[in-house]
């Protein structure tokens, strides 16, 4: 070996010694009673062992509080109602950052123009939150009350059901329709046909971005190498469904400046226009238009997917278990079985008027179903990343400052030590021994603490109504030589049902 081969193997080696080293002591756990977890590999860290469908699986082995390596990402998994409460409700300050998300910088995302969903936590981030939520709740804004418009596209459903003459279809596509133009009657102040292609087309573009933002691609390859990035390759496709959809955006933001009278405001873009204006001295401030573009975008991406798969679980239990949907809905044929709840839907509503929110307090089997749907179909399963704002500690656990954190919702809807049946489709979980309602502390669907979910309320009433009414009009049935619909799902994200088909029979 020559003198140059010689020097050039001896700088390899010790540039290999080099990087081994710097990558072990970015992975080398430094602090006392840091949460347990598997050995991590060079580089990639723990990203092999991660079971994406069950992130808690680990907890049989290393205990409710574990952790993981991504990368060089410390990530702290949190399971049962003891911890996840004790982090999100005891500490909710320490726990209300959002991790930063290297898609979502290369879309132009910086601060105080970040949306809402992964806005990091400051002052930015509560004006927008404190905004969007008084602008939704109060919605005396425009002509309709929200309950109305909600109420109104229940009735669209139905009609769109029914024209389906008893046949086998999809429900999934006329449920994520209705509940996009609750979206949209909220944000643009107007409702749109199922059939309208522009709305087809941005609830098509959302439903694409959304798959794209919870894809292994961009939640992990893109996190861990963002320099992935700044060379050429199909990596960059995932960007076009992103910036499609700004595009609608802009162009229905643009008609709004257009056709805005001041002295009246119709929609939310309204009320964030009127803001911007207010703001217009203030180059810092969170209402600017980008920001409206990104905080419309996240409302749609937020809203639509859950309570759409949500209420797609919720006739696929209908499906599965014909018995609860006797008791909510009477006229399926039945055995003989006593009729405590049967009537519970004709009898406080009956035929001859829409189901209204105050309704629920009289409809408690009702409710325990599309509470017991939420439960058990667990969508938002691992909930959306938070990172800690500073040093603390759960359970005993020391959790140092930036840590990315799984709260597991599923290990709390299906905590072993608080429910029943936690595997199993069960409404008796929210109903008392006398059959009436009762909320449960570890009911967590929508998250908790700081940054649980804006739109639980508008969500309530979604699920609740549309539900309602459309068993109030159809007894839905399994199309005849089509298999039971199955209840495990996939995992995306969020959890979805595998596509299935049904007949909607008219009552
Ligand atoms: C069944 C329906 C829904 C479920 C299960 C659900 C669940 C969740 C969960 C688990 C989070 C994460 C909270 C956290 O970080 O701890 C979240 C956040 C969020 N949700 Fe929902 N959600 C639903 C419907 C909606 C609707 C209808 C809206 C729109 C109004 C909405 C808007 C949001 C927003 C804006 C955030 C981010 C909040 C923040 O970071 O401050 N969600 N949701």
């Amino acid at each position: 070996m020559g003198l140059m081969d010689l020097c050039f193997t001896t700088l390899g080696l010790s540039f290999a010694v080099f990087i081994l080293l710097f990558d072990y002591m970015k992975r080398r756990k430094r602090w006392n009673n840091y949460p347990p977890g598997p050995v991590s590999l060079p580089f990639i860290g723990n990203l092999l062992q991660i079971n994406f469908q069950c992130p808690h699986v680990l907890s049989v082995k290393f205990g409710k509080i574990f952790s993981l390596q991504v990368g060089w990402k410390n990530v702290v998994l949190l399971n049962g109602l003891d911890a996840v409460k004790e982090a999100l409700v005891q500490r909710s300050d320490d726990f209300a950052d959002r991790p930063p998300f290297s898609l979502f910088d290369h879309l132009g995302y910086k601060k105080n123009c970040e949306g809402i969903m992964m806005a990091r936590y400051g002052h930015g981030w509560k004006e927008l939150r404190r905004f969007t939520l008084s602008t939704l709740r109060n919605f005396g804004l425009g002509k309709k009350s929200l309950d109305q418009r909600v109420t109104e596209e229940a009735g669209c459903l139905c009609s769109a059901f029914s024209s389906k003459d008893g046949h086998p279809f999809n429900p999934r596509f006329l449920i994520n329709s209705a509940v996009g133009n609750v979206m949209c009657s909220l944000t643009f102040g107007n409702r749109f046909e199922y059939s309208n292609e522009k709305f087809l087309r941005m609830l098509h573009l959302i439903e694409e971005a959304f798959n794209i933002g919870a894809g292994i691609m961009s939640q992990v390859t893109l996190n861990m190498m963002p320099w992935l990035l700044y060379i050429p390759g199909p990596q960059h496709n995932i960007f076009q469904p992103y910036t499609d959809s700004f595009d609608i955006l802009r162009e229905i933001v643009k008609e709004h400046k257009e056709t805005r009278d001041p002295a009246f405001t119709r929609d939310f873009i309204d009320a964030f226009l009127e803001e911007i204006e207010k703001a217009k001295m203030d180059p810092g401030s969170t209402f600017n238009e980008n920001n409206l573009i990104f905080t419309v975008f996240d409302l749609f991406g937020a809203a639509t997917e859950t309570t759409t798969v949500t209420l797609c679980w919720a006739l696929l239990y209908m499906l599965r278990y014909p018995d609860v949907q006797r008791r909510v809905s009477p006229r399926i044929p039945h055995s003989g079985c006593p009729c405590v709840f049967h009537e519970e839907i004709d009898k406080v509503i009956g035929r001859d008027r829409s189901p209204e929110i105050e309704d629920q307090v009289n409809l408690p089997y009702t409710n325990a179903v599309v509470y017991e749907t939420q439960r058990y179909c667990d969508v938002v399963f691992a909930g959306v990343p938070r990172t800690t704002c500073r040093d603390t500690e759960v359970q005993g656990f020391f959790i140092p400052k930036d840590t990315i954190i799984i709260a597991v919702l599923s290990s709390v809807l299906k905590d072993e030590t608080v429910w029943e049946k936690p595997h199993q489709f069960y409404p008796e979980h929210f109903l008392d021994a006398d059959g009436q309602f009762v909320k449960r502390e570890a009911f967590l669907p929508f998250s908790a603490g700081r940054r649980m979910c804006l739109g639980e309320q508008l969500a309530r009433k979604e699920l609740f109504l549309f539900f309602t009414t459309l068993l109030q009009h159809f007894t839905f049935h399994i199309p005849e030589d089509q298999p039971r619909p199955r209840e495990d799902g996939h995992y995306i994200l969020i959890h979805s049902p595998d596509s299935y088909e049904l007949c909607a029979i008219p009552r």
